[in-house]
């Protein structure tokens, strides 16, 4: 540990990450540490600061490099210039031995390699940071791949982490940092990390996108050996596909890229929105084309170990804010994010939505086929955040997955439109989810939750409406003279009013039995006092 402490305080002084910080802000205790410090006399050089940092996490070896290129995803975070220069991490590490490989996979199966494998290449196929996979073929002939994590990779990380942990409180010590949330995103880190060292999970991932593309021309998703699976070990079924990136292949076989392109964007909104279970390692390494039928290319995907997924609430939020988009309507954008809480409740709506409006007019102005969804969503994140809009690692996840996703369509079809192809599914999506069938679905799911909260209704639909009143008047005195928010409160009153109506009838519904038992033992005046209150609450 000593050690590994004393390499990294040399790597940090090698490329003078002190002069990352800033110098004026910091505590006087940690400039005067470092005005004394020896550090200083090591001269800067000509390279720039995110090289050096790019520099210094490659030499600290496989966990700070994951750490860094996750950094470089984080845009809402971090300055453009090293979130540029993170991008270009490579993990280039050095393959472990096939000797060690296989001892790894015997312990782990608890069998020899002759039990398990009719054949097994002791030379990898791919080395990766955390994880290598070798060729096999099953005793039934199938062809198979074997992915074994490091076998030194829990003691390295157990030790990196410890250490990152204290350079990020020492780091939210100074203010400026402080904004970074480093214990978070560390945090944040370290809970991917533990899920890619865990195997199962990633199985379990990879099973549940075969499932839901079961039989899809869109995706296919090889198949897990379960029997052959543990923790640290994974067999999965060989695919033979020919990589995203390489373009030349692909057009060599005659492979119609635009309807390629376009699938990209169906398969995201299909598992955003219809799964609510989306791949979120997209990066061009984890896709493969099968171009059996060029004209009708059907991407594999492979590497689940990072999945998303979204709160039904977020869902619709997202969906609405995207659609909300399409008609440049900033306002709704601007509620939206209130309503659901992303930014706080005292946010003012039409500030807010005049900062989207300066940030996404100059995108919006831009030919369809120029437009980046991801950008302007990254552009809606760091605006949001200039209103204390809180991280959601989901949504950070969802908008680095639609970057992947569109810089892949516009690598096959450079004129992908992206709106146009999502637009019509995500209306499609929203006329279902608020039609007749969606609120049959959800009440479906809510029933056994509703019989146990019936007694209560009454008591919760008061409390829904007395909400809901207290939102429409707080909304009321946001009003400014602005024709257009007018216009979009008188919108949000009468859909307002159809949700409390909606609200009233399902009740009634609901309580229908025991309302009826309760009405048949009551005198008239009683009766007719009911239907009088029950009439204010519908008209109010
Ligand atoms: N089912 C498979 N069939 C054929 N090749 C595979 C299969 N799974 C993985 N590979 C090969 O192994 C490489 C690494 O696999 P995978 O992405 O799962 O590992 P990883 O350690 O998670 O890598 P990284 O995190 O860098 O993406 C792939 O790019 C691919 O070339």
């Amino acid at each position: 540990m000593i050690l590994r402490l004393l390499r990294i305080g040399w790597v940090i002084s090698r490329h003078r990450l002190d002069t990352l910080l800033p110098l004026e802000r910091l505590p006087w205790w940690l400039r005067t540490l470092l005005w004394l410090s020896p550090l200083r006399l090591i001269p800067v050089g000509k390279r720039s600061r995110g090289e050096r940092l790019r520099l210094a996490l490659e030499a600290l070896g496989p966990i700070f490099i994951k750490f860094g290129q996750m950094l470089s995803t984080r845009r809402d975070l971090l300055p453009e210039d090293i979130a540029d220069e993170l991008k270009r991490l490579q993990d280039q590490v050095p393959p472990f031995p096939g000797d060690k490989a296989v001892a790894r996979v015997e312990k782990e199966l608890e069998m020899t390699l002759a039990q398990a494998f009719a054949e097994f290449d002791r030379a990898p196929l791919a080395s990766a940071s955390i994880a290598q996979v070798h060729a096999a073929v099953l005793h039934s002939g199938e062809q198979v791949v074997v992915k074994i994590i490091r076998p030194d990779i829990d003691r390295v990380m157990r030790q990196d982490m410890a250490l990152m942990y204290q350079v990020g409180k020492l780091l939210s010590k100074v203010p400026e940092a402080r904004r970074l949330r480093p214990v978070e995103v560390i945090r944040d880190y370290e809970a991917t990390l533990f899920d890619e060292l865990d195997l199962y999970k990633e199985a379990a991932n990879t099973s549940q996108l075969k499932r839901n593309f079961k039989d899809s021309p869109l995706l296919f998703v090889p198949t897990i050996h379960w029997p052959l699976t543990r923790r640290r070990v994974m067999v999965q079924e060989r695919i033979h596909g020919i990589p995203v990136a390489d373009t030349a292949a692909l057009r060599a076989r005659g492979t119609n890229l635009k309807k390629l392109a376009e699938r990209g964007v169906e398969i995201f909104f299909t598992q955003v929105f219809r799964d609510n279970f989306f791949h979120a390692d997209m990066h061009p390494g984890n896709i493969f084309v099968n171009c059996d039928d060029p004209e009708d290319p059907q991407y594999i995907a492979i590497d689940c170990g990072i999945v998303g997924s979204l709160t039904r609430e977020d869902q619709d939020y997202l969906a609405r804010n995207l659609l909300a988009f399409f008609h440049q309507d900033y306002y709704e954008v601007a509620a939206l994010h209130i309503e659901s809480g992303w930014v706080g409740e005292n946010t003012r709506a039409n500030e807010f939505a005049a900062a989207i409006r300066t940030v996404c007019e100059p995108i919006l102005e831009k030919p369809l086929k120029d437009i980046s969804f991801g950008q302007v969503l990254l552009g809606l994140f760091q605006t949001a955040r200039r209103f204390n809009m809180e991280v959601q690692p989901q949504l950070v996840l969802l908008q680095k997955t639609l970057l992947n996703i569109e810089g892949l369509g516009r690598q096959l079809h450079p004129d992908l439109d992206l709106w146009s192809t999502a637009k019509p599914y995500l209306e499609r999506w929203m006329k279902e989810r608020a039609g007749v069938v969606g609120l049959w679905e959800s009440l479906k799911r809510q029933a056994p939750e509703l019989s146990q909260q019936l007694p209560e209704l009454p008591v919760l639909a008061h409390q829904a409406l007395s909400r809901m009143e207290h939102e429409h008047r707080q909304r009321h005195q946001q009003v400014d003279s602005l024709d257009g928010i007018r216009c979009h409160l008188q919108r949000q009153h009468k859909r307002q009013y159809r949700l409390r109506l909606g609200l009233i009838l399902v009740a009634l519904a609901l309580a229908w039995q025991p309302l009826t038992q309760w009405a048949l033992t009551q005198d008239w005046p009683v009766l007719a006092a009911a239907v009088a209150g029950l009439a204010l609450l519908v008209w109010h």
